[in-house]
């Protein structure tokens, strides 16, 4: 008899195929059955539930580096959204028997009642190696009746098909499929202090409540909505959240946006959220080799010299000039954060209007929390105290924004 509370792991074989053909063989872990998406690691050795339940995943194969996971089994605190959003996921060497005081049940349950097609005992930094070497793909997890359907070599190559025939992350406008149907209120802690009407394009629950313990009343609104919806609410400050997809793909969101900018209502977006507000000035947005995802990304804060560690889970980034401050149809706009590891543009403010996003996120769920001062800057362009022409950047030299 299994401890109660213990999963009782599942012998059924499992594959793990790769877009290039390269196949990683393993045991069935959560849901039995078939899934496609990107493939794509994150190296978080811990918060795996609000991994799972960020909706910035749909449509992705989740790999975890951390060779342990589900130790802490799964609570009714940590969700970040209504559901798991992964498309499949792939662990190493899960935890039969969950230790904390507060889990309620496994992960393994979990991901099973959930429908979450998953594998286990796979070498996961092997898989993560491959693809930092061979860029971001797509994937299938295949077990069950969709792997025994399929033995053999030409049951393979059509397991491979299978993978080839999903669709690519670039280009995929995918907000829609994760936003809320109503909007909803997240009410201020406390006296109110301003009103922010939240797009939501697949936002985590930590957001609007960091606004709110800041005096924010949040108005959390559909992907859908437009710029009557969101100044029906006469809001102080208009926030973009993070969400799946590709920004390249959004361009509804980037004319909302350049309403927004074009009113001089204070803004603030996180990752995609951050996204179309460089799409909104002029910058193009690219795809990442393979992405920077987890709890432990450096970042630099070039105005402070302060160096974050920060929580990061983008497959894009903005390409926009660090060395210089360029002249975008609204104004200047400098770079405000990058990342040590690589260089990648990680926040980008303007200077001639109360505008300004990140790439990472400041709400830290799950990450550490050397970020959340950004709530409070957003907090102060509301209330007008934040000074916004100055320059914080080394280079004052300025540029036009159609170099890039
Ligand atoms: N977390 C996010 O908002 C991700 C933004 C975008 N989907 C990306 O992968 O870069």
């Amino acid at each position: 008899m299994p401890a109660p509370g213990a999963t009782t792991a599942s012998e059924t074989p499992a594959v793990l195929l790769l877009e290039d053909g390269r196949a990683f063989h393993g045991r069935s872990y959560g849901a039995v059955g078939a899934t496609v998406g990107e493939a794509v690691f994150a190296t978080g050795t811990t918060g795996y539930q609000e991994t799972l339940t960020d909706p910035s995943y749909h449509r992705q194969v989740v790999v975890m580096t951390a060779p342990h996971i589900g130790n802490t089994g799964v609570n009714d605190e940590d969700g970040e959204s209504r559901r798991i959003w992964v498309a499949g996921y792939v662990v190493r060497d899960p935890a039969r028997t969950p230790s904390s005081w507060r889990s309620r049940r496994p992960l393994e349950e979990e991901l099973a009642g959930q429908g979450v097609v998953g594998i286990r005992g796979v070498d996961t930094r092997a898989v993560t190696r491959h693809l930092r070497e061979h860029g971001a793909m797509r994937a299938g997890v295949f077990s069950g009746h969709a792997l025994a359907r399929s033995s053999g070599h030409a049951g393979m190559d059509a397991l491979l098909r299978t993978v080839r025939r999903a669709p690519r992350m670039a280009g995929a406008d995918l907000s829609h499929e994760v936003t809320t149907v109503r909007p909803y209120i997240v009410p201020a802690v406390g006296p109110r202090r301003s009103t922010v009407v939240a797009v939501d394009l697949g936002i985590k629950a930590m957001t609007p409540a960091l606004m709110a313990e800041r005096g924010m009343d949040v108005h959390v609104l559909p992907s859908t909505c437009d710029v009557d919806d969101v100044y029906a609410r006469e809001p102080d400050g208009v926030f973009f959240s993070n969400g799946p997809g590709d920004p390249a793909a959004m361009d509804a969101h980037v004319a909302l946006l350049c309403d927004v900018l074009a009113k001089g209502t204070p803004f603030f977006g996180i990752c995609l959220g951050h996204e179309l507000l460089g799409r909104a000035l002029g910058f193009p947005t690219y795809k990442l080799g393979y992405g920077h995802r987890g709890i432990n990304q450096p970042v630099r804060d070039r105005g402070t010299g302060r160096v974050e560690i920060t929580a990061h889970n983008h497959g894009f980034a903005v390409r926009a000039p660090a060395d210089r401050v360029p002249v975008t149809a609204y104004g200047r706009v400098e770079v405000t954060h990058v990342c040590l590891n690589d260089g990648v543009v990680e926040g980008l403010r303007c200077l001639d209007l109360p505008a300004s996003g990140v790439q990472y996120h400041p709400e830290a769920a799950a990450g550490p929390h050397d970020a959340s001062y950004l709530f409070d800057r957003f907090a102060e362009l509301m209330s007008g105290t934040a000074g916004r022409s100055r320059s914080t950047t080394a280079s004052r030299e300025t540029d036009h924004a159609q170099a890039f």
